[in-house]
Parts: structure tokens; C-alpha cells; sequence
């Protein structure tokens, strides 16, 4: 069996989308795209053999997404063989308690990431309506299901507990964890660098327009920032982070606030956004420059500090700090004021490496390493997808 592979990474802001070549053994990346919901009316870029190509869409970011997936396929059968795709993989963001790994969609499984929708609204609905629509327009292709929530699952119980009566716990009101798929990304290519390493306590930050920590040592995870929602943790380009639960309340009862109301204040209008006033992105808040952007960078580089002091604490120290996603791999400043905040952590930035995003961003003589790697949040999904048709009996009876 060989021929193409697609992925799809259905985030917040954007919807990745991974081409590769497979054969029975593996999975190469040829060409990747995004569809970015940041612009109006979204964008399709492509690049393929560093050639890059930009679309505007005609379809609204509001449209059914099988309407944007129609014309998004058109730009792409320009320049791929639509009928050499032979599988479809997906990021799934909440396998909650269900999923402990990657698994063939059918209507029986397909039907049980759905009922877990409410639960990463942001992402689920989107990423449901995306398989639906696939399976639709192409109905003979295999699709597989990644979960984010899937490398999690080895956290213990004491983290993954609310200080809340325990029946609660038992109905699956607990920590979850998400970015599970680019985690694993960044263990592996840790494994590959450098295998003891890999081992040893690693705190991974993954800033992007969601963001999240993640604490692991023996290659697999123990306490993460995110919890039952993608909401928990360090504040993100739009979400509040962790909050006191007596604020929710007090808007609910005392201001009056809706459900709908407070959701969409906690996923759109809080993190950087809101505290700035100005915008989610920290290109923009830097380019601004006014006390009002500065100060939101503060609160965030704040919290991220004292996230990984606390995610510290649960591994019994940190060797190594990562740091991944856009603005892990790209914003220096954000790095520096981190690094700087756990200086006496024992984490020494070399400034002139931190600048120019290299690998490794901390002195010689630091005891603690931090480093700058890229997830490949979409080749964990092409090798779950593979390993997943391959093992099942669709690969006897398949194309290719
Ligand atoms: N070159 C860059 N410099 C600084 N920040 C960047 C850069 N590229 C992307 N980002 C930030 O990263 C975010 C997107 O990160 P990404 O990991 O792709 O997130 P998501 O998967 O949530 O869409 C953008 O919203 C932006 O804030
Ligand atoms: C879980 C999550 O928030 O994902 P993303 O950062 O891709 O939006
Ligand atoms: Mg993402």
C-alpha cells in the first residue's frame, strides 16, 4: 500500500493541513498547507517544494466548513493528485476518558468524539463538521482520529483531581490535558537528539494561539497546564488562563451575564486581547510599544513563569525547558522574559542565541538547558494514521 496521506489540525485560529507520501513503513511530509480563519474572508496558503501559494477564499469564516473544504480541494487538485490520497488523518482536541489512543473513525467512534463537542467548543464542532464533510466527498478513504487528550493520560491522579467533592471527579470533571500531539512531537525529536535527555525532567511551553505547559519525565507526561477545558492555565492570545472560580460567579449572578455571554468572554476576549486592548498577537503588542501592550506581555511571561515553577514541582525539578509553536519558536522577547524571571532556577539565557530562535538558547555553563525546537504537530498524526489503517483490515482490502 502507498500513495497520499492528508492530515488535518483543526486549532482555534486556523485548520493545518499536512500532505504526505506513505508507504507501508512511513510517512514523508510533501507539502503543507493552512487554512487561517484570521483573515476576512479566510486564506489558503500552500507551500510545496519551497514554492508558496496564497488564496483568498470566497466562502465566509461562518460558512459550512464542507463549502471551504470544496474550495480549498480545488486549489489543491492544481497542484497534487487528488487521487492518489489514500487515508485522512485528524487532530482531535478531547478524547476524554474514552480514547487512549489513535482510532479508525466509523460511525460508532465518530458518533463518541462527537458527544465530547461541548467540551472543546472551540475546536470539536469544527473538526467533527471537517470528518463529516470528508467522508461525504470522499467516501472510500479511511480517516483516522489523533487525540490531543491520548498523551496525557499518564498523569496520576493527584494531578488530574479538582479539590471538588469526588463524586464530580467520577462524572469526568478533572484535568484532561490538551496539545498532546505536539508533546509527543517534541519528546520524539528530543529522543532522536539526544536519548538521556529525554528522560530527565523536561518542561515543554507550547505557545501558540493556545497555550499550554507540559511537565515530563521518563519520555511521558505528569502534570500539564490545560485541564478539563482549553481554557485552564496561562493566559493565551484570547483565553483568560486559569481564573478564580469567584469571578465567574460574581459576573453570573451580580452582572448578570449569560452563559454565551461568559464563553465568549473567556475564549475571545480575554488573554492578551483583553488585557492589552489592543491585540492577541505579541508581534503587535511589541510593534505598538505602549505601556498598555507592555504591560499584557507582563502578565503573560508572569504566568508562564510560574506555571513551569509549579509544573517544577510535580517532576521534582527541571534539566531542560522547551520551548515550541509560534510564538515559542519565534518571539525571542517572550523567551527572554521568561528565561530571565527563572534565572534563579538556574536557567543562564545566551542572549545572542535566544535572538536569532536557535536550537539551543541557554549558556554552556547553565544547569538548566532551554531549548527552541519545532512541533510537527501533523507528521504525529501521519504516523498515527498510518500505524492505525495499517493495523486494521481496510490496508488488505484498500487502494494503492
Ligand atoms: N513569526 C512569528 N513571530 C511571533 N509570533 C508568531 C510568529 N508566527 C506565529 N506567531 C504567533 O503564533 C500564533 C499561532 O501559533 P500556532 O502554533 O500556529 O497556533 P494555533 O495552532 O493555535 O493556530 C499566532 O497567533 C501568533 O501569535
Ligand atoms: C488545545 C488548543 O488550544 O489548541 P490550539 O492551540 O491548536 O488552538
Ligand atoms: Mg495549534
Amino acid at each position: 500500500m502507498s500513495g497520499f496521506l492528508l492530515t488535518f489540525n483543526a486549532g482555534s485560529s486556523t485548520v493545518k493541513i499536512g500532505l504526505f507520501q506513505f508507504d507501508q513503513a512511513s510517512a514523508r511530509r510533501i507539502a503543507k498547507g493552512v487554512i487561517d480563519f484570521g483573515t476576512e474572508p479566510p486564506s489558503f496558503h500552500l507551500r510545496q517544494d519551497n514554492e508558496a501559494y496564497a488564496f483568498m477564499l470566497t466562502s465566509k469564516a461562518d460558512a459550512p466548513i464542507a463549502a471551504i473544504l470544496l474550495e480549498v480541494a480545488t486549489h489543491l487538485s492544481a497542484h497534487i493528485d487528488m487521487n492518489r490520497i489514500a487515508m485522512i488523518g485528524h487532530r482531535v482536541v478531547h478524547g476524554g476518558d474514552i480514547f487512549a489512543g489513535p482510532v479508525l473513525i466509523d460511525d460508532e467512534s465518530l458518533a463518541k468524539i462527537d458527544q465530547l463537542s461541548s467540551f472543546a467548543p472551540l475546536h470539536q464542532p469544527r473538526c467533527v463538521a471537517l470528518i463529516r464533510a470528508l467522508r461525504e466527498a470522499y467516501p472510500p478513504l479511511p480517516q483516522a482520529a489523533s487525540f490531543d487528550t491520548a498523551f496525557h493520560r499518564t498523569m496520576p491522579e493527584t494531578v488530574r483531581r479538582f479539590a471538588l467533592p469526588a463524586e464530580l471527579y467520577a462524572q469526568g470533571i478533572k484535568r484532561y490535558g490538551f496539545h498532546g500531539l505536539s508533546y509527543k512531537s517534541i519528546i520524539g525529536k528530543i529522543a532522536t537528539h539526544d536519548p538521556a535527555l529525554a528522560r530527565k525532567r523536561i518542561i515543554a511551553a507550547h505557545l501558540g494561539s493556545g497555550a499550554s505547559l507540559c511537565a515530563m519525565k521518563d519520555g511521558v507526561s505528569h502534570d500539564t497546564s490545560m485541564s478539563f477545558s482549553t481554557l485552564d492555565g496561562i493566559p493565551m492570545a484570547t483565553r483568560s488562563g486559569a481564573l478564580d472560580p469567584g469571578v465567574l460567579l460574581h459576573l453570573l449572578s451580580q452582572n448578570g451575564h449569560s452563559t454565551d455571554e461568559l464563553s465568549d468572554l473567556l475564549y475571545h476576549k480575554s488573554g492578551l486581547l483583553g488585557l492589552s486592548g489592543i491585540s492577541g498577537d505579541t508581534r503587535d503588542l511589541l510593534a505598538d510599544g505602549s505601556p498598555a501592550a507592555l504591560a499584557a506581555l507582563d502578565v503573560f511571561t508572569l504566568r508562564i513563569a510560574g506555571e513551569i515553577c509549579r509544573l517544577a514541582a510535580t517532576i521534582g525539578g527541571i534539566d531542560a525547558l522547551i520551548f515550541t509553536a509560534g510564538i515559542g519558536e519565534n518571539q525571542p522577547f517572550v523567551r527572554e522574559a521568561v528565561c530571565e524571571r527563572l534565572t534563579w532556577l538556574g536557567l543562564e539565557l545566551d542572549k545572542a542565541a535566544n535572538a536569532t530562535n536557535s536550537f539551543r538558547i541557554t549558556t554552556q555553563s547553565s544547569p538548566v538547558s532551554a531549548f527552541v525546537l519545532e512541533t510537527d504537530e501533523e507528521q504525529v498524526i501521519a504516523d498515527e494514521t498510518l500505524a492505525t489503517i495499517m493495523a486494521s483490515d481496510i490496508a488488505s482490502h484498500g487502494k494503492g
